[in-house]
């Protein structure tokens, strides 16, 4: 397996508060072009603490590492939030080793109109688009993780405003079409990887199945254990994706992708992990509202293949689809 050599994106001019607007536009061109080229880039001196960002790797450990029945009592009834061990990981499951914990906002962040605070159990609560396909609430496996990851969550927030605000500075966004991007959702999935044997790739088991990321942007946090992250390259060819310590990958999920009528690629992406070592990996996705319809934002529309909009499914029901 090849790997590949993707750009490294120093994001220092974004943080420094003495930066020239010339060296943020040499940032968010180098953004730009790399996410016309690969879709995936590394990003180092992303703002979010070195000591944090490494504890929430630890935290994934130490709860991968706990029996069975402990981490099945975070199984909260829906195939996103919560656990998911191997029969139940939220992608089709045949072949795939891989575990998960996700905590999601509840239902209704995910919808435009509706206030954030509303009690998210009112039927009020919830569009037609995102009926149950979350699930209920999160189950945190204690009060210090919980409180790691909203700290760690709050620090990719502000990142993921800055990287939205270089990309609309790149793109040539007008103020709406900005807004239209920033208007975005969060949630946190821990991914863990048991060792492949040999006996199981040889069976064409994959540790996490190809994929595109649905929504727009995501930011992962993982292991320096080896390149078990692979991209299919323009060529079609897969290519490991070695870590880099203290960086995230970010990589363009599909709406991203549409609203730049394509200029931007959503990566596909999969996971073959085969080393005497487990694994973590945490990814941080950037969605839209679950009413979100996605179509190329109007400085991309050409007019001519647009679907009408009552043609486009909204972003919520490729999760009712795919998890519901
Ligand atoms: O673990 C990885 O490297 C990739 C995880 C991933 O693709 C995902 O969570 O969507
Ligand atoms: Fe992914």
């Amino acid at each position: 397996m090849s790997t590949i050599s993707l750009p490294i994106i120093d994001f220092g001019a974004y943080l420094d508060p003495s930066s020239t607007s010339k060296q943020r536009s040499e940032v968010d061109h180098a953004i730009d072009d790399a996410f016309r080229r690969f879709g995936v880039l590394y990003l180092q001196n992303h703002g979010v603490p070195l000591d944090l960002y490494d504890k929430i790797r630890a935290l994934g450990h130490q709860f991968f590492g706990l029996p069975l029945e402990e981490k099945r009592k975070h199984l909260v009834g829906s195939q996103v939030r919560g656990y998911c061990f191997p029969d139940e990981t939220i992608i089709e499951t045949h072949g795939t080793y891989c575990e998960g914990i996700a905590f999601y906002p509840p239902v209704n962040h995910y919808s435009n109109g509706l206030a954030p605070d509303a009690d998210p159990d009112s039927p009020d609560a919830r569009l037609p688009t995102s009926p149950d396909a979350l699930g209920g609430q999160d189950s945190w496996p204690g009060d210090e993780f919980r409180a790691l990851v909203e700290e760690y969550l709050e620090h990719i927030a502000q990142l993921n405003k800055r990287m939205l605000a270089s990309i609309a500075a790149s793109l040539g966004l007008s103020a709406l079409s900005h807004a239209q991007l920033q208007d975005t959702v969060t949630h946190i999935t821990f991914n863990g990887y048991p060792p492949l044997s040999s006996a199981q790739i040889e069976n064409g088991g994959q540790s996490m199945p190809e994929h595109k990321d649905p929504g727009c942007l995501t930011y992962l946090n993982q292991d320096i254990v080896s390149a078990s992250l692979q991209i299919q390259d323009r060529d079609g060819q897969w290519c490991g994706v070695p870590p880099i310590p203290g960086t995230f990958i970010v990589n363009v999920g599909t709406v991203l992708s549409q609203w730049t009528g394509g200029q931007y690629v959503d990566i596909l992406h999969r996971v073959i992990h085969c080393h005497e070592k487990s694994r973590v990996s945490v990814a941080t996705l950037v969605d839209p509202p679950f009413d979100h319809i996605p179509k190329p934002l109007s400085e991309f529309a050409t007019g001519k293949n647009d679907l009408a909009k009552d043609e486009i499914p909204p972003f919520g029901s490729l999760y009712v689809e795919r998890y519901g």
